[in-house]
């Protein structure tokens, strides 16, 4: 038996020695042969709503279970925030080394992460134009970390290295790029492997319909939930989720699963580069929710060529309107639908820009805004001015990233800079494909809208959309 096969054994009598019951119908399986890790996977046929695991909740890695809580003052975890409290437990805990609860829990999570924050600057590069290399935020992490995370190290040294007669020397050397080089590792954890852990009591108000009351500032704290976070993800093909009950966090199998095949886990509609930016990895199933995100400079932009009057009342007015975002999204239909495809508030934005000064004032004496449908001719050339702009930014085109192709091979090393290239070469392909759609179906539009007639007009309800169905006030 390998040694990755022995520390997953090890990290499932450790488990189960915790109170966990695992059904003898998975496995816990070696998939680094398709480059993605530790995988669970069916080993009998699994029937739906079966149990596949259920983990005590004093199994999870979270600052509630952890020695630190009870030593530290809760104020204190208050300030930093669920990230980075986690962060700093996880940091305790590991090193503690075998001294931690966790100990074999941390033996089967990775020292090693594809994720964008570990990316030499060569390799973000290959991303070019894509919005995503502006989301890392690794220089935000960095100050977290010395202004919040230090200190609190400092401060407690003597808890946090167990009273070492070096404590306070140890706490001023996190501030080495190794150490935060650490606490980055343990953020990217957090990130791919965390679940937002619902508390056992709801304590939630229930009104007198009997309504539970939603705060939506309430942050659930974070938790890492052993082999639970050992489920991969792959687009649609998810199959168990994690249920919260009183004592325990329970994995049941949302369909019949086969013998054979793998438990997936759901971690949302991304497109493929936040699946990049978040968990490292991309596949083809997440291509369905790839966008291109048009940044709100290049709207103001393209409309300044057009010398439109009185930009800035507009502006103001649809910033009260809420319409205003740094950044608007375009994602993929096939084909490209504008109600379908762009962002309703960059629709609105666009029509509001062009309306004549009368009707603008009209709308906006009535606290009213366009409507996200049938855009017009001058709307359509900026929004296809735009995308052009857009995909200008990127500096290879799409015919020459299709014709120089890099497929992600699964073999050689997981983090080589091949395989990160091959990646971003096919979040940027992704990105590059969305932006042609629209630029060919703008086309049209613009074509048609200039020539309008009867026939034109089916041409026009094709690339336009229906009228959406839900929309904003007008
Ligand atoms: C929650 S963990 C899942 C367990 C992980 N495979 C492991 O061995 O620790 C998430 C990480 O698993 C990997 N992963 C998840 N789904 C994947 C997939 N479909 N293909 C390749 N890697 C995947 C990525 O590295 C991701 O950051």
């Amino acid at each position: 038996m390998s040694s990755f096969d022995d520390t997953s054994r090890q990290f499932l009598a450790w488990l189960s020695k915790s109170g966990a019951e695992v059904s003898n119908k998975i496995e816990l399986q070696d998939l680094r042969a398709q480059q993605a890790g530790r995988g669970v996977v069916a080993v009998q046929d699994i029937e739906e709503d079966e149990l596949l695991f259920r983990i005590p909740r004093s199994s999870i890695l979270s600052v509630e279970n952890s020695i630190l809580s009870k030593e530290i003052p809760e104020a204190t975890f208050g300030h930093l925030g669920p990230w980075l409290s986690l962060i700093l437990v996880m940091l305790y805990e590991y090193q503690n080394g075998d001294a931690s609860h966790w100990a074999p829990y941390f033996r089967v999570l990775p020292e090693e992460f594809n994720t964008l924050m570990f990316w030499e600057d060569d390799e973000l590069k290959e991303l070019q134009a894509s919005a995503v290399v502006s989301k890392i935020g690794k220089a935000g992490a960095d100050d977290s970390f010395l202004k919040e995370l230090i200190p609190v190290i400092q401060e407690f040294a003597d808890i946090f290295f167990s009273s070492d007669e070096n404590a306070s020397q140890r706490a001023n050397a996190m501030k080495k790029p190794h150490n935060l080089q650490l606490m980055h590792k343990m953020g990217s954890l957090i990130m791919a492997y965390a679940f937002d852990v619902e508390p056992a009591e709801n304590n939630k108000e229930v009104d007198e319909e009997g309504y539970v009351s939603e705060d939506e500032d309430e942050a659930l704290p974070k938790g890492m939930v052993p082999l639970a976070d050992m489920l991969n993800a792959d687009g649609d093909k998810n199959n168990a989720r994690l249920f919260y009950e009183e004592s325990s966090l329970s994995m049941k199998a949302l369909k019949p699963i086969k013998a054979g095949e793998e438990i997936f886990n759901d971690y949302g509609p991304l497109p493929r580069s936040d699946l990049l930016r978040r968990y490292g990895y991309i596949t083809d199933n997440y291509a369905q929710y790839d966008v291109v995100e048009v940044p709100f400079e290049m709207v103001t932009e393209a409309v300044a060529a057009e010398k439109l009057p009185n930009i800035d009342e507009r502006v103001a007015y649809l910033d009260e309107q809420c319409v205003i975002d740094t950044g608007y999204d375009i994602t993929t239909t096939s084909p490209f639908v504008i109600s379908e495809s762009v962002s309703t508030e960059l629709v609105v934005l666009i029509k509001t820009l062009l309306l004549p000064e009368d009707e603008f004032k009209r709308l906006k004496s009535r606290g009213k805004l366009p409507k996200p449908d049938n855009i017009p001719l001058q709307g359509a050339q900026l929004l296809q001015a735009i995308v052009k702009a857009r995909a200008a930014q990127y500096p290879t085109s799409l015919e020459e990233d299709l014709h120089d192709m890099t497929m992600v091979s699964s073999d050689g090393q997981y983090t080589s800079p091949e395989r990160r290239i091959a990646m971003a070469k096919q979040v940027r392909i992704g990105e590059k494909g969305i932006l042609k759609g629209a630029d060919e179906a703008l086309m049209k539009l613009v074509q048609e809208l200039g020539t309008f007639d009867r026939t034109a007009k089916r041409v026009v309800e094709e690339v336009n959309g229906a009228p959406r169905k839900r929309q904003r006030a007008i």
